[in-house]
């Protein structure tokens, strides 16, 4: 028996005991399948029982009776507790050991390494040459400066050939001098910048002898390693609290004609030499390496946010009982109503899809960095930055859906910060906006994919990449009994015609005298809905492949049910396009219903499992409701009892308003 299922506990709720004991697999064999490995399978709960046993680590105050200020001043205190115990807890340098450490420990409100890990030491990596890493790269790593990513500005963040920022070349004392010519070219949004970072990565416009070479990439110091107070010529701040992540604090910055040395444009690709000479990169947009290593993360990063709105969601309605079926004796647990389970299910399938996405793009990541670094090879970087931008757009939007419908799933006690599950909308669907908002995304993943229709127009399919051989694949009526590979045919007819259509329309438009752009954004709505079937398409394919390659059989088989559920819901859900197009039949539309709703029957036994395979501690997931122990109604009267509301019985606010203004309204 497995590691969880080894640790039922006979205090927790019975009805949640009873759901592990019906479960057909065994948990750590599925958590070996989700996080890619059994080692690192094995090395998340290692570090999570370590946790456990520091003690200033464990029962904190709950996030949501604090104020921003004490939410920051708790991640830095238990930063700090972690970096005593650093070495003990994690393999140093491990980016995946890391990320768990923080995100088990901290959560997901943000903290100020969090940009330091996940990006300015990546950039440093991809664009650091070999001698400017010697002198940041490790200092950065063994956390003596803390850094981020400071890209976009007050007016411009998607359109980044229009940032403001300047780095002007001067030969007379090879510096850069940083400067922010107006209001609009004030940095914004970039994480732990505000209070935190004392250096960042600046993304600004090179200009030597007034020519303008588009953004590069510096290292800037911002604040004096000692006494951190921001350097002259430095403004910088926290931009105020946002919809979530309010432990984090997202900062501006401005220049004030700052100058750096010339070693400080990042050169590994590209050069100024000290006279001013320009050697330009092997691809230019090479130096947008760093946005592509987050979205290709984003698969992995938005399935486990997903994944813990489900693990409350559907613990919660194992033991939420309410109405009636056969049985008048005895309510029933709501997750045996087939409307909740279609509106939990399909999410968990997608969830399992996304993150399987998600173990290959990270490895197509490091390979492409690999390859960019020791061979100059950048081949793969077209192909990496239209399937992640494609990945990213379609993951984060499912994802907020998901979470949502995981929310509206618990009834009221979902809208309570006790379920923590708003807390995980609000961080979760940024990932909408940061990394590329998703409808800019989806424009370009289209624009590979209109290249690729016009490829195969111009009679060269054989120069498609793998991902856009499809595109070829002649219409065939397809039996959708004989499995996966049938919905995959289905699938590729309906996002190949999508393709088409829309770069027919484009073409179209220019024929009528449109430019190019113009033509482009007339048929934008239709080229972003070709790009969102191209990535489901891949999602799709991902999620077959990788079921296919278990061969543990009990997962195996739960996660045959998983991908069953998927086929016939996605298929479903773009079933439109297919009638539109004589794809399906009304016929082929009820088998894939009936296909669904058996697959919901099938996964019901194994729903609380599929979701405890996540291994999330209850100290990571920071819910109430949906805590391991299943006793909701004792732990949510507990916690409301703890509430600073409820800490004294007449509040300053009754006696100084309430009961004048009714004492007024008794003359
Ligand atoms: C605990 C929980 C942890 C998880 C949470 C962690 C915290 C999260 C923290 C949050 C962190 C948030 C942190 C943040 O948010 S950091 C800020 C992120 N910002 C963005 O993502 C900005 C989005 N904009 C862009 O990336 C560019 O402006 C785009 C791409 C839109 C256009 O660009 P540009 O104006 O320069 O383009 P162009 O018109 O001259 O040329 C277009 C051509 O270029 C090709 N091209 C473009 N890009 C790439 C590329 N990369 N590799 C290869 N090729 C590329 C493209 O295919 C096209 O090719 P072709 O069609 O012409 O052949
Ligand atoms: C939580 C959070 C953290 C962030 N962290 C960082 C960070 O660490 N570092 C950093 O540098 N930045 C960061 N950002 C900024 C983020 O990357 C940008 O906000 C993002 O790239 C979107 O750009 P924008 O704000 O300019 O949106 P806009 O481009 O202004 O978007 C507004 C609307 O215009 C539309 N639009 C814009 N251009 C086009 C187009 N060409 N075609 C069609 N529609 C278009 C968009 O679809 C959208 O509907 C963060 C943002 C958030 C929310």
């Amino acid at each position: 028996m497995s590691f969880l299922n080894k640790e039922i506990c006979d205090g927790d709720n019975p009805d949640l005991t009873e759901e592990r004991r019906t479960a057909t697999f065994d948990t750590d064999r599925m958590a070996q399948v989700i996080y890619g490995s059994e080692k690192f399978a094995a090395r998340r709960r290692q570090i999570t029982k370590s946790i456990s046993r520091i003690p200033a680590l464990q029962d904190t105050k709950p996030l949501a009776f604090m104020t921003r200020e004490e939410k920051i001043t708790e991640a830095c205190r238990e930063l700090d507790v972690l970096s005593d115990h650093w070495e003990q807890l994690i393999y140093v340098n491990d980016e995946e050991e890391a990320l768990h450490l923080h995100r088990e420990v901290i959560g997901m409100e943000g903290h100020p390494f969090a940009l330091h890990e996940t990006m300015f030491i990546p950039t440093l990596v991809s664009q650091a040459s070999d001698e400017q890493q010697e002198k940041w790269l490790g200092r950065a790593r063994k956390r003596e400066i803390i850094g981020c990513y400071a890209q976009t500005e007050l007016g411009h963040g998607s359109n980044l050939r229009k940032l403001e920022t300047t780095a002007t070349y001067s030969p007379s004392t090879q510096e850069f001098i940083l400067h922010t010519p107006t209001i609009t070219a004030l940095k914004w949004w970039p994480g732990a910048l505000g209070k935190s970072s004392n250096y960042a990565i600046v993304m600004a416009d090179l200009v030597i002898k007034n020519k303008s070479y588009g953004p590069h990439p510096f290292i800037v110091q911002l604040r004096d390693e000692k006494t951190h107070q921001p350097l002259p010529g430095i403004t910088v701040g926290d931009i105020g609290p946002k919809m979530a992540f309010n432990g984090a604090d997202n900062g501006f910055l401005g220049f004030d004609h700052f100058r750096i040395p010339r070693g400080n444009l990042l050169m590994r690709h590209n050069r100024v030499e000290p006279d001013g000479s320009y050697l330009k990169p092997p691809h230019a947009k090479i130096g947008y390496s760093s946005m592509v290593k987050v979205r290709s993360r984003m698969a992995m990063d938005q399935g486990l946010f997903m994944a813990q709105a489900l693990v409350i969601a559907v613990r919660y309605s194992a033991v939420r009982r309410q109405g009636f079926l056969e049985d008048k004796s005895q309510e029933v647990k709501v997750l045996d109503y087939q409307t909740q389970q279609h509106r939990l299910f399909p999410s968990i399938a997608r969830v399992y899809a996304f993150i399987f996405c998600g173990l290959e793009t990270i490895q197509l990541y490091e390979k492409l960095i690999l390859d960019v670094n020791k061979n100059g090879d950048t081949s793969g970087m077209a192909d990496l930055h239209s399937l992640t931008s494609g990945l990213k757009s379609v993951v984060t939007h499912f994802t907020g859906q998901g979470i949502e419908q995981a929310r509206m799933a618990c009834g009221g006690h979902g809208y309570s910060m006790a379920s923590y599950i708003s807390e995980i909308y609000g961080v979760a669907v940024a990932g909408c906006t940061y990394e590329g908002e998703n409808m800019v995304m989806l424009l370009q993943c289209a624009r590979a994919l209109v290249k690729a229709v016009e490829l195969v127009e111009e009679g060269h399919p054989e120069k498609l990449s793998p991902m856009m051989a499809y595109l070829t694949k002649p219409s065939v009526t397809v039996d959708l009994t004989v499995g996966p590979e049938a919905y995959v045919k289905i699938f590729q007819l309906i996002a190949k015609k999508q393709a088409f259509k829309a770069t027919e329309q484009l073409h179209k438009f220019m024929v009528a005298g449109d430019s190019r752009d113009v033509a482009w954004n007339k048929s934008a709505v239709e080229l972003t809905k070709a790009s969102r079937l191209h990535t489901r398409l891949y999602i799709l394919k991902t999620f077959i492949r990788r079921v296919e390659s278990i061969t543990d059989i009990s997962v195996k088989a739960a996660l045959t049910d998983l991908l069953n559920l998927h086929l016939n819901y996605e298929l479903l859900d773009v079933a439109s396009y297919a009638l539109a197009d004589g794809i399906m039949s009304s016929t082929q539309m009820d088998f894939i219903k009936n296909q669904l709703y058996s697959s919901l029957e099938k996964i019901r036994p194994n729903a609380v499992s599929l979701m405890d395979s996540f291994q999330f501690s209850d100290l990571q997931l920071r819910s109430v409701l949906g805590r391991r122990d299943g006793h909701v109604y004792q732990n949510l009267f507990e916690w409301a009892k703890s509430s600073p509301l409820n800490q004294s019985e007449v509040l300053p606010s009754v006696t100084q308003y309430l009961k004048p203004m009714m004492e007024k309204s008794k003359l």
